[in-house]
């Protein structure tokens, strides 16, 4: 039988795509349900609330001894649907490297909807479903769903998954190899402040591409759309990063905060990401080296 490891992703993948179905519904119903939660463009929706409460009551009806942290706080629902089904192409691979991991020892990260802001004003393809799966502190496994890929092409093929595992590798995504030396910077486009600003325009970048959500930016990164996601805030949360981190490390890149110290995924953390956000595919001691003393002293890990 495959590793508990396997079999959870294998359910993310299939809870993910669940919930990126629940995600249209909302969109095309028109009544997204916003809520402010306070702060700078901090909202919530229908959406968030839903899918939360579904990747929630699935993960733990399936594996109820291991950790869910979701950023809506959403109660258990025992009457949500929980019968997404596994991802035969998950339970397929074979990564020895976990199967002595315990449930107990798992701590699943849950963002039902990143990219909030983006999603109310229509930015479809900004947003994403992050699943994030830590072990020992660190960020292992992860599940990206993008509910709306594909949206201005025509309705074929809406949506898509990417998976990956730390020491198997990650699936579900296309490079496009950019030319040598390029420095294209992806950011926020709605929590951004002078000390991002700040920390972009001393990197010398030849441009900035400013979109919604921590998957998606990580997402554009992979792709080889943009060479270094760079967030001088203390803005991400551990659900924004633990899924696109753990993507990104099963391929050979990074995700740190501005000082390069690695982010603990532990259950007793502090959820915000006070260093900040930095994640690359390939050079990332580069883009560290460029980020100002003055970043530094701000942004207190
Ligand atoms: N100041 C902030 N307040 C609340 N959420 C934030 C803030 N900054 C970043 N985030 C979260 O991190 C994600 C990435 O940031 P950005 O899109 O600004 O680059 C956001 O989509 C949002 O996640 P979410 O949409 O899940 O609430
Ligand atoms: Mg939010
Ligand atoms: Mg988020
Ligand atoms: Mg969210």
């Amino acid at each position: 039988m495959a590793s508990t490891m396997l079999r959870l992703l294998a359910s993310s993948v299939r809870i993910a795509e669940r919930a990126a179905e629940v995600v249209r519904d909302i969109m095309h119903s028109g009544d997204l349900g916003i809520i402010d939660k306070g702060g700078q463009r901090n909202l919530q929706t229908k959406a968030d609330r839903a899918v939360e409460k579904l990747i929630r009551a699935s993960i733990v009806s399936q594996f109820p001894k291991l950790t869910v942290i979701g950023e809506e706080d959403e109660k258990l629902d025992a009457s949500a649907d929980v019968k997404a089904g596994v991802d035969p192409s998950v339970l397929e691979k074979e990564c020895a490297l976990y199967n002595d991991v315990p449930e107990e020892k798992i701590v699943v990260w849950v963002d039902p909807l990143d990219g909030t802001a983006e999603f109310t004003e229509g930015l479809l393809d900004h947003v994403t479903i992050l699943i994030g799966i830590a072990v020992d502190g660190k960020a292992v496994g992860g599940v990206i769903n993008q509910p709306f890929f594909n949206y201005q092409n025509g309705k074929s093929n809406l949506g898509r998954t990417i998976w990956g595992l730390v020491g198997l590798g990650a699936f579900g995504w296309n490079r496009t190899e950019p030319p040598t030396g390029r420095k294209i910077l992806i950011t926020t486009r709605s929590h951004s402040n002078e000390l991002v600003n700040l920390c972009l325009e001393s990197m010398s970048p030849d441009k900035v591409l400013r979109q919604g959500g921590a998957g998606n930016k990580a997402l554009r990164v992979l792709e080889g759309e943009a060479d270094a996601y760079v967030f001088a805030s203390p803005g991400c949360k551990k659900w924004d990063t633990c899924a696109p981190e753990a993507i990104l490390l099963a391929i050979g890149g990074d995700l740190t905060d501005v000082h390069g110290n690695k982010i603990c995924y532990d259950s007793n953390v502090k959820f915000p990401n006070t260093g900040g956000v930095i994640a690359t595919y390939r050079n990332h001691q580069e883009i560290l080296d460029k980020v100002p003393q003055v970043v530094r002293d701000k942004l207190i890990a």
